[in-house]
């Protein structure tokens, strides 16, 4: 077998043929006739116009697909099978895992459409955030509602809007700083305006109770519940006040015209007297002066008619001091009139002085109003009423006034066990009833044991002394509003049978 020609003596083989066959010096030509004069096979053809068709299709939206589009471009032009490979193996890495940078992403991302529901929703979400943010950042809303625009119209670009929502960001941080501040500060204000009705009503149990009600009411954390309980309580405050500033100014006014009339009186009575006594002695000198009887007579007449004068005065005064009195008289009975109509007020009130918890009419109301929001949240609610154990025994071991603190200690206790929108209200003497609304049965049972072992560890301290204060509860749900009273009567049935059954636990009615 020949040895192989070296690869110069075929090129100058190549050559001579080119010019004996008079073929234009062409590449394809020269490759064809080397591979003749070397006696080798030609490479099978460079498929372009296949390789063309696949590039037409290869996707090129992202940065990182078209620079792999641009590579294939390059490596069909020059048939260089390594480099297609290498495009093929990048396209299939870009299915399994990003080959492409962050800048890339973040270009790709931003030429993205934003689904018109998720648009839809932004935009709402901003509509309902402004509200909350009031009125005194003018910028912020103008930048909101271009928010709103940009993201309700026909293309919204994620690239543009990433930009724009970075910005209202960074001024909504301090929008929202500023409101949470406000807020802070206005509770704050309306402590220190609680505080000080406080201070100036220490003559007034009623008034006092209520406003340290207030001020426990006023405390973060706040709910829309609480604020209206605070609204109620100083609708009551105010209410109460007015009639007590009206019944103070009545009294004053009173008192300085009857102060007046007696030293008028008084003054004038002197006065008489003194002009009385005057004329007697005038009389009596000129008595002992005179000689003749007859010289005495109209001298005596004299004094007769002084002395008459003077019994007329005495008694008109003396008319006069009992008109004052009856008109005295009948002062304090208005007086006392103003102070039971206050006294009435006062019950028309919404909650318990002592406790300051809700009285009779606050629970009822405040029972109308659950029970409308849980029917029309479609939520349960449940009342659970108790009734503190041996209350007389306490009572008769350390007085009724420390019996009233037992009380205000387990209205604290349980306000403190109890979540913000549970209410809790004095129904009678030593009982109690608590709204729990969004409570299932079994929850509101678990909710009153767990007030009752809270009431085992935080003891009544009274004089150094620790007193266990213990009750006995029924639980019930309410079923709708013409359930309210049978649903307040059931859980009273279960109390009676937690007492029948050894006291100090609860009964679901
Ligand atoms: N200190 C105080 N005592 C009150 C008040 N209202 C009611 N009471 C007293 O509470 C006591 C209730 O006594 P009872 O009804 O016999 O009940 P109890 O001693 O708690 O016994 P059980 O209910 O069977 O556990 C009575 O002595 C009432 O005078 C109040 O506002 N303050």
């Amino acid at each position: 077998m020949a040895a192989p020609k070296p690869p110069s003596e075929i090129a100058r083989e190549t050559l001579k043929l080119l010019a004996q066959r008079r073929l234009s010096p062409t590449p394809e030509h020269y490759q064809a006739l080397y591979h003749e004069v070397a006696g080798t096979s030609p490479p099978p053809a460079f498929p372009v116009a296949p390789l063309r068709a696949i590039q037409r299709v290869l996707p090129a939206q992202t940065p990182a697909q078209k620079r792999l589009l641009n590579q294939f471009e390059h490596a069909v032009t020059q048939q260089h099978w390594p480099g297609l490979q290498s495009v093929l193996v990048g396209y299939a890495n870009l299915a399994i895992t990003p080959v492409s940078t962050a800048s890339d992403e973040r270009e790709a991302a931003a030429q993205v459409t934003l689904p018109p529901r998720l648009a839809e929703a932004l935009a709402r979400l901003l509509h309902n955030l402004l509200p909350a943010l009031g009125e005194d950042d003018t910028r912020l809303l103008e930048m909101a509602a271009e928010l709103q625009t940009q993201l309700r119209g026909p293309q919204a670009r994620a690239g543009a809007l990433e930009q724009a929502l970075a910005d209202f960001n960074h001024r909504l941080s301090f929008a929202a700083e500023d409101q949470s501040a406000i807020r802070a500060g206005l509770l704050t204000l309306l402590r220190l305006v609680f505080e000080n009705i406080a201070v100036l009503c220490v003559e007034d149990d009623w008034l006092h109770g209520q406003a340290q009600g207030l001020m426990a009411a006023s405390t973060p954390p706040l709910s829309l519940r609480r604020l209206d309980d605070v609204e109620r309580r100083l609708k009551d405050v105010i209410h109460k006040q007015a009639n007590a500033r009206e019944h103070t100014a009545q009294a004053q006014a009173q008192m300085r015209e009857l102060l007046a009339a007696f030293i008028e009186r008084l003054a004038r009575m002197d006065e008489s007297s003194s002009t009385y006594h005057n004329q007697l002695e005038q009389c009596a000198e000129r008595i002992s002066q005179a000689s003749r009887p007859q010289d005495i007579a109209p001298l005596l007449e004299e004094v007769i008619s002084a002395t008459r004068a003077m019994a007329l005065s005495t008694r008109v005064a003396h008319g006069e001091l009992q008109d004052l009195r009856s008109r005295a008289e009948a002062r304090h009975a208005e007086v006392e009139q103003l102070r039971q109509e206050l006294d009435r007020a006062s019950a028309q009130a919404r909650h318990d002085p002592l406790t300051g918890s809700l009285n009779r009419k606050g629970f009822d109301e405040a029972m109308s109003r659950e029970v409308a929001r849980a029917q029309r949240q479609g939520r349960p609610l449940c009342v659970a009423l108790l009734d503190i154990d041996d209350f007389k025994a306490i009572n008769d071991r350390l007085g009724h006034a420390t019996g009233d603190q037992a009380l205000v200690h387990l209205a604290d206790v349980t306000r403190q066990v109890l979540r913000p929108q549970d209410q809790l209200a004095r129904y009678g003497g030593e009982e109690f009833v608590i709204l729990l609304p969004d409570t299932e049965l079994d929850e509101a049972a678990q909710i009153m044991r767990r007030l009752q072992r809270e009431l085992t560890t935080r003891y009544f301290l009274t004089e150094g002394e620790r007193v266990l204060i213990t009750f006995s509860a029924g639980v019930t749900r309410v079923q709708d509003e013409s359930d309210s009273s049978d649903a307040v009567r059931r859980a009273d049935q279960g109390m009676y049978l937690a007492k029948r059954s050894g006291k100090n636990r609860v009964v679901t009615a």
